[in-house]
């Protein structure tokens, strides 16, 4: 069988790598229009912000190492259609070579692009998007000028928040703005958010929320001046980090869409066309918090929606068991992970939940270093009591692993009083015998 997959980087490799190691005999061909892969974006800011020095490591992969599997690999070749009726891709190298692929399968692993705000001045020099390893590197060689001293951030999601600390590590004026009331509004509940504020403030980050960005101004096509509906702010450069947009031009007007423009998958990952399949940011995904299929843009998901759609075309057939977007954000040494809905978003989608806090220290009261304190939300349905969501925030990194504990309990419908009474270890180096987790549940009405 051949299998052509458009893309890649994290979900294309991962439906390369389980198909080239646990299906031989297939031919594997793959195409992207980048010169490079596997590029984890999520390494930066950590990068841009000189935590580590280069951003080599950021990759962890590169075209060679599928050639030495058997595939074949074209990078800098950019798809431009598919016949999906003859099953053949029509796609053009850089130096304008005319390639034709047909194929008995196809993956889609074209990802997303970030949403680019329609207003005045948009098309100035200095303003910049996060996505490519090629747009991290101009952000950091803007903070690398002297005469970049003001910088604005508009978005104060995950990818803003990182950038602006990221900035702020290199000396520069931050101005971080967000539509909404919090930075990280979609992931966490006011109270939480709060104290990120809180933290971002403190680091000398200056914070304009709910503020909307109206007109970019420039002088001699170069930002020099942010417009919101609250004031106007001189800036030497800006960076846009509104979301993510999935990238499926080539499945328009043949494979069904969502409302986003998600190509709509089944538990295969299996599009509206029998013979394609779709996988990570270019396609939608089943939350089991809300009990629907929705798009939740994650690294993580791309590479499991990969895997999944690689052994299904290879032929074991496997059903995605759905996702929660469980994430996390360390910014300054403040941690923060999430899974499922906060209260916030459980409401705005219509669930009828009700939620538990306690607040404690991570380990026993006895240990008087780094013993951080832990805030916890969990949110659960009123009537059927299944948990769906949690958000925790500390200084301690212990947290991190847990937010996965109730990443498994939304996947499988665990209630609220049955993680009253679960088993958790307990010892004082790590955690209080009367443990916040067991603290929050046995407090809920
Ligand atoms: C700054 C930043 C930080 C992030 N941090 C995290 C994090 O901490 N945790 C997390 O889980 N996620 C994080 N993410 C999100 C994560 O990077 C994405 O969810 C992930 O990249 C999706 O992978 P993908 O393979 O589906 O798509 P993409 O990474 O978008 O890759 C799609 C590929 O398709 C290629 N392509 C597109 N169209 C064509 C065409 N017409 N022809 C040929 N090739 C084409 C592109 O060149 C690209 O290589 C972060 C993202 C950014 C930008
Ligand atoms: N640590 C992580 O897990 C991590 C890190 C980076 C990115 N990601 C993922 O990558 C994707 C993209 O990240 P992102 O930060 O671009 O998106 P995001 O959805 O996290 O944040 C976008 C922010 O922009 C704000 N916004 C939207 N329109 C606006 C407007 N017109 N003016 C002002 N503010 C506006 C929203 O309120 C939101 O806070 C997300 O799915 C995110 O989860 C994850």
């Amino acid at each position: 069988m051949k299998i052509v997959i458009l893309g890649t980087n994290h979900a294309g490799i991962a439906v390369a790598n389980t198909l080239l190691d646990q299906y031989k005999g297939h031919e594997i061909v793959m195409i992207d229009r980048n010169d490079n892969m596997s590029y984890l974006g999520c390494g930066t800011a950590i990068w841009v912000g000189r935590q580590i020095e280069r951003p080599d490591e950021l990759f962890y992969s590169n075209p060679a190492a599928f050639e030495a599997k058997g595939a074949k690999i074209m990078t800098e070749t950019e798809v431009s259609d598919i016949d999906y009726t003859n099953k053949i891709v029509h796609a053009r190298t850089k130096s304008g070579e005319k390639v034709n692929e047909s194929y008995d399968k196809l993956v889609l692993a074209t990802g997303s692009r970030p949403i680019i705000p329609n207003i005045p001045g948009k098309d100035l020099d200095g303003i910049h998007f996060l996505k490519l390893f090629q747009e991290g590197q101009s952000v950091d060689q803007e903070l690398e000028k002297a005469e970049v001293q003001r910088v604005a951030v508009i978005g104060a999601g995950y990818i803003g928040t990182e950038i602006a600390e990221a900035a702020r590590r290199r000396g520069k004026e931050v101005l971080l703005f967000d539509a909404e009331e919090t930075s990280l509004a979609s992931y966490y509940d006011k109270e939480f958010a709060h104290l990120m504020d809180q933290n971002l403030a403190d680091h000398g980050i200056e914070l304009h929320f709910s503020e909307l960005a109206t007109a970019f101004n420039g002088k001699d096509g170069r930002i020099n001046e942010l417009v919101t509906d609250k004031g106007n702010y001189p800036i030497d450069m800006l960076i846009n980090c509104i979301g993510f947009r999935a990238n499926s031009a080539l499945a328009k007007g043949v494979l069904d869409l969502a409302s986003n423009g998600a190509i709509i998958v089944d538990e295969h990952q299996r599009t509206s066309d029998p013979d394609v399949y779709a996988v990570g940011d270019v396609a939608t995904i089943f939350s089991n918090a809300l009990q629907k299929t929705t798009y939740i843009a994650l690294a993580s998901n791309a590479i499991r929606t990969g895997i999944v759609a690689g052994h299904n075309i290879g032929g074991t057939e496997i059903a995605a068991p759905g996702v929660q977007g469980s994430n996390g954000i360390s910014i300054f040494g403040l941690h923060m992970t999430s899974t499922g809905l906060s209260l916030t978003a459980a409401k705005k989608f219509g669930l009828d939940v009700e939620y538990s806090d306690f607040e404690d220290s991570q380990k026993a009261w006895f240990l008087h270093e780094n013993n951080d304190k832990v805030k916890i939300r969990i949110v659960y349905e009123k009537i059927s009591r299944r948990i769906v969501g949690a958000q925790m925030v500390s200084h301690s990194e212990i947290i991190a692993g847990n937010i996965n504990m109730f990443s498994l309990a939304i996947q499988d419908q665990v209630t609220i009083d049955q993680l009253a009474l679960l088993d958790l270890f307990f010892l004082p180096h790590f955690n209080s015998p009367y443990n916040y987790m067991t603290m929050a549940a046995l407090k809920a009405k």
